[in-house]
């Protein structure tokens, strides 16, 4: 499926004030960033407008501020050094997002120059959607683009807002990702394996309930499996994380699933511990036997070689949620089991796909990212695009003639 929206291709920014939306929402700590995927994802199309004479603005949330004004964990100043030490542009950071000294800082920002405002989400407007915010964010720019991929499902000033004062059009990793993520969903080549663990069933009920309408195989696993159990009639999950609310609907997914031949693996064993923690240890016992003392941390070796078998035979595979809880090494080895069998597909002619930021945080913990054909810097974003929902970000900029 081509992508239907303008992008920065095909628009002129030459001198031209531009006001890019990228999700710059990363990990941060005592003022430090973490992950960089994000900052280096936003790079492409920040590159292409310094290259092409623009006047970038750049904008961005990070974390979910108060909406009452400036907090100092969830400044944009340590991302705007950040960039500009992995980028080498000439990249300057002004501490103020509506005001006189964001509007003086953008009219004093000279052609292939990048400028980057502080956080849109220190007033409350911008999750509101507020008018206000888009037109004062609007009226720096001559253009609008968006690439926040991992925000474009967020009906939010900055996000949806320009659009409906400026010429707007997407940057490459939006184009990139909505092409990637709805092609795979349109076509797939074929055996089409989804894998999805993480923890809320109730979260990703319509991400699996879609895959069971275009997957071939589905392959349950993490915090997921436990309620999956109870709907298969085990007597008892012991401690582990359930959603007794969901087991009727899982239930109704493994029937449907049942009815259009799509197989739906769960793990047939386990590494259950007797506390969550990181000091934990585990022992392996079968899905059907888990005792009412211990809680399922990890998939045990037997569903390994199982999981392993069925991503082997897969042409196009799609990831979302860890298969255990990766962060505690004693529980990470299903997990990587599973992140080392979709590493082999690239370069066996498959396709795989990384979305959500846990699994994408599994992938980098075990070094494998560059062995997946495409990682999604939108964990949210890229759950509604495999839902078939569209996001309005996207829907708001204009249509490709
Ligand atoms: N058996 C389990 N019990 C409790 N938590 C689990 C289990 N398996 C995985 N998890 C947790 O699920 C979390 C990730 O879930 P989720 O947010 O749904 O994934 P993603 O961000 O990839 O969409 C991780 O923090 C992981 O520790
Ligand atoms: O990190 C994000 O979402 P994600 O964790 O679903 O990928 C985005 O930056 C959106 O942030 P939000 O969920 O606070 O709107």
């Amino acid at each position: 499926m081509a992508f239907t929206k303008k992008t920065v291709r095909d628009i002129d920014v030459d001198g031209k004030r531009v006001l890019v939306r990228v999700d710059f929402n990363v990990p941060i700590k005592d003022g430090v960033v973490g992950d960089t995927t994000r900052i280096k994802a936003a790079l492409p199309t920040i590159n292409y407008l310094v290259e092409h004479n623009a006047r970038v603005i750049l904008m961005s949330h990070l974390g979910r501020p108060d909406g009452t004004g400036f907090q100092a964990e969830f400044s944009l100043e340590p991302v705007a050094a950040k960039l500009a030490e992995l980028s080498g542009l000439d990249v300057t950071f002004v501490d103020d997002t509506y005001g006189e000294k964001a509007a003086a800082a953008v009219e004093a920002l000279e052609p292939g120059k990048v400028l980057v405002l502080e956080n849109v989400r220190f007033d409350k407007r911008e999750k509101k959607n507020d008018p206000e915010i888009a037109k004062t964010l609007a009226s720096y720019g001559d253009v609008f683009v968006l690439d926040a991929f991992g925000t474009a499902h967020r009906s939010q000033g900055s996000v949806v807002g320009p659009a409906a004062y400026l010429p707007a059009v997407a940057g490459f990793l939006l184009e990139k990702e909505v092409d990637t993520l709805t092609g795979i969903f349109a076509a797939p080549e074929r055996p089409f394996v989804a894998i999805v663990g993480g923890s809320k069933v109730s979260s990703k009920i319509g991400v699996l309930d879609h895959l069971i309408d275009s997957a071939d195989t589905l392959i349950i696993g993490g915090g997921m499996a436990y309620t999956f159990f109870l709907a298969k009639g085990y007597k008892t999950v012991g401690t582990s994380l359930k959603e007794e609310d969901w087991v009727e609907r899982a239930a109704e997914m493994l029937k449907k699933a049942e009815d259009k031949g799509v197989q739906i693996l769960l793990p047939i064993d386990n590494v259950v511990a007797d506390h969550f923690g990181e000091d934990a240890t585990g022992e392996v016992v079968a899905s059907d036997s888990i005792p009412e003392d211990r809680m399922g941390m990890d998939i045990g070796p037997k569903t390994e070689a199982l999981y392993a078998e069925a991503i082997k035979g897969a042409k196009t595979v799609f990831w979302n949620g860890p298969m255990g809880v990766f962060e505690f090494d004693n529980f990470a080895h299903g997990t990587q089991a599973v992140a080392e069998a979709v590493a082999e597909l690239k370069d066996n002619g498959g396709t795989s796909i990384i979305g959500g930021g846990d699994s994408v945080a599994a992938v980098n913990k075990f070094d494998l990212a560059d062995k997946m054909s495409w990682i999604s810097t939108g964990g949210g974003a890229s759950m509604e695009l495999v839902e078939g929902k569209a996001l309005p970000g996207v829907e708001a900029l204009n249509d490709a003639e």
